[in-house]
Order: C-alpha cells, then structure tokens, then sequence
C-alpha cells in the first residue's frame, strides 16, 4: 500500500446543504498534505469522515487501505492520531496523568511521555493541574495526545492556530522530525505560511470542491508572472519578463550598478487561492 489516503467522489450533505461536493484526491504515504481552505469550505467535515467521526453521504472513502466500516475498529484507531476541534482533555487531571491515560488508552509504554513533552515544549510543565493552563499550552498537550501512540498517519486541525511564533516553530520542527521519521501528516489550515513550510502537496477547498492540488512550489510557479519587478537608484519601476531575450537588458543594469531592488514575481499561497477562487483565505 503506497497511499494514506484514497477519494473517489467523496460527498457530504447535511440536510439540505451540500457540504462536500465531489472530492477525488490520493495522499501518499509519508506525505505532509495540507487542505486549505476559508472557514466554512468543508475542511472540519473532511477531517472528521476521514477520521470516523462522521460518514460520507456518497463516494469512496479509504485510508490506511481500510474503508469506511473498518474507521470504529481498534486496529484503525491505533494507526491514526487526531487533532480536532473535538479533541479533549481531563480538565482534573496534570498534563502527565492525562498522557498516562492515552498511553493505556493506545498501549503506548509510559516512557513516551517523556518523549513526546518535549516535542511539544512542554517538558516542565508535566505536573500542571490541565484547567491552569494557557490556551496554547492545552493545544499542545492535544496534540501530543494526538502523537503518543506514534501513529503511522495523524489528522491536524489546525495545529497552531493558538500558539505564538516561537512555539509554532517549534511544532513546525518536531511534524518535520516525525515525517522524516515515516509519519504521514494530513493537515488542514488556513495559515498559508504554515502551509508552504511544511506541505510536500496542498489541495484548495472552496465550497466543499477541490480546485487545485500540487505542491506549493508548483503552483507559485504555475500563477507566477515570471517577471522581475526592478526599482533602479533613480527610482524606475521596470517589470521584465524572464526570458533570454532580456538577459541583455538585466546585465547591462547590474554592470551599470542601476538596480536598487529586484525580485521575481511569487505568489503567494494566498494570493493563488485569490486568483483560483475570488475568495480570501480567512
Ligand atoms: N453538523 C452539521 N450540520 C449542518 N451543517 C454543517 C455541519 N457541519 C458543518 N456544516 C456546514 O458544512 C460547511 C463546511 O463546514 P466545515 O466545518 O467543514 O468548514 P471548515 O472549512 O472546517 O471551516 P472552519 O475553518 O471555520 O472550521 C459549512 O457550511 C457548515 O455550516
């Protein structure tokens, strides 16, 4: 089995609303994939049929090579790891008597505990009541509880969307560390920068439809102008396209010393999404 995860015209109505149109996408295995999308695109829903929580009105559904009946049994659940909106804590309980829980829970061995409080920097803070600590400091117990068992695939729900920069580093670190380790990372968000720092591939949700999927070096290629934008010390703005017939013109700036500023047209994931969808991605 090479791939994580397999769509075929994957659909979601609730009532009268369809919230997932036609979805037909592959994640391979040892992919960080990232679903993008503004509130309200069909990201959550998406993460929870994948995960069980919620059934797939139409289409195929298969991750891990199991298909939708199998999402309740055991063995699947050992193999996947869940952040969502959903997630929960023990309230009463420390940060360390909660991932004793998950550990039992999973029968992952107890000395993970140590392990995965420092991927999340959160190593000195074990012994913390849960109600006491801070919005982000909960976010990253929920996602080492989400790791603890080291499953072979884990769904993120935006995974950072509570913490400060320094702390979004360090968890942007320890997914690198675990991918590289053979995990596989299905990530929905809406911060782009995330997006392009940590996603092999991304996939564009709009009104519970995809519509483009490639990795963000690619699409920044594919919607850029492949233009140098050049401000010269006297203050002009000149756009030249990247072509050979222009090598001439740019020497003769850079031997003339006339360029102040230039950059190459690259778009960022946002800004793509704009231009694909008309929509911001808030
Ligand atoms: N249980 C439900 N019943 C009815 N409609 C729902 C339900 N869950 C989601 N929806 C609708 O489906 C659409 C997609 O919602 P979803 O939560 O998947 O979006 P999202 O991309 O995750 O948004 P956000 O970034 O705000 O979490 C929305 O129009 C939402 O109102």
């Amino acid at each position: 089995m090479t791939n994580a995860i397999e769509l075929t015209g994957m659909k979601k109505v609730f009532g009268s609303h369809t919230a997932i149109k036609d979805v037909t996408l592959t994640v391979k295995k040892g992919e960080i994939f990232g679903l993008l999308g503004p509130s309200g695109s069909g990201k959550t829903t998406t993460n929870k049929i994948l995960t069980g929580e919620l059934s797939a009105t139409a289409g195929d559904v298969k991750v891990l090579g199991m298909d939708s009946t199998k999402f309740g049994s055991a063995a699947f659940k050992s193999k996947i790891g869940v952040l969502s909106d959903n997630s929960t804590l023990y309230d009463r309980l420390t940060v360390r008597d909660n991932l004793k829980l998950f550990c039992k829970l999973y029968g992952a061995p107890l000395k993970q505990i140590d392990v995965i409080l420092k991927e999340v920097n959160l190593q000195d803070e074990g012994s913390k009541t849960v109600s006491k600590l801070s919005k982000g400091m909960k976010q990253r117990v929920l996602l080492a509880k989400a790791l603890i068992h080291k499953p072979d695939l884990v769904f993120l729900d935006e995974p950072t969307s509570a913490l400060d920069p320094g702390n979004m580093t360090h968890i942007h670190r320890g997914l690198q560390r675990l991918n590289e380790a053979g995990t596989t990372i299905f990530l929905t968000t809406h911060n782009m920068e995330e997006a392009t720092e940590l996603c092999d591939r991304v996939a564009f949700l709009h009104n519970g439809e995809l519509q483009e999927i490639d990795s963000p070096s690619a699409l920044r290629y594919k919607y850029s102008t492949h233009a140098f934008h050049v401000e010269t010390v006297t203050g002009e703005q000149l756009v030249i396209q990247n072509k050979p017939e222009n090598a001439g013109q740019i020497n003769e700036l850079i031997t003339t010393n006339q360029i102040k500023f230039m950059h190459s047209d690259n778009p960022s994931l946002g800004q793509i999404f704009l231009k694909v969808t008309g929509k911001e991605l808030v």
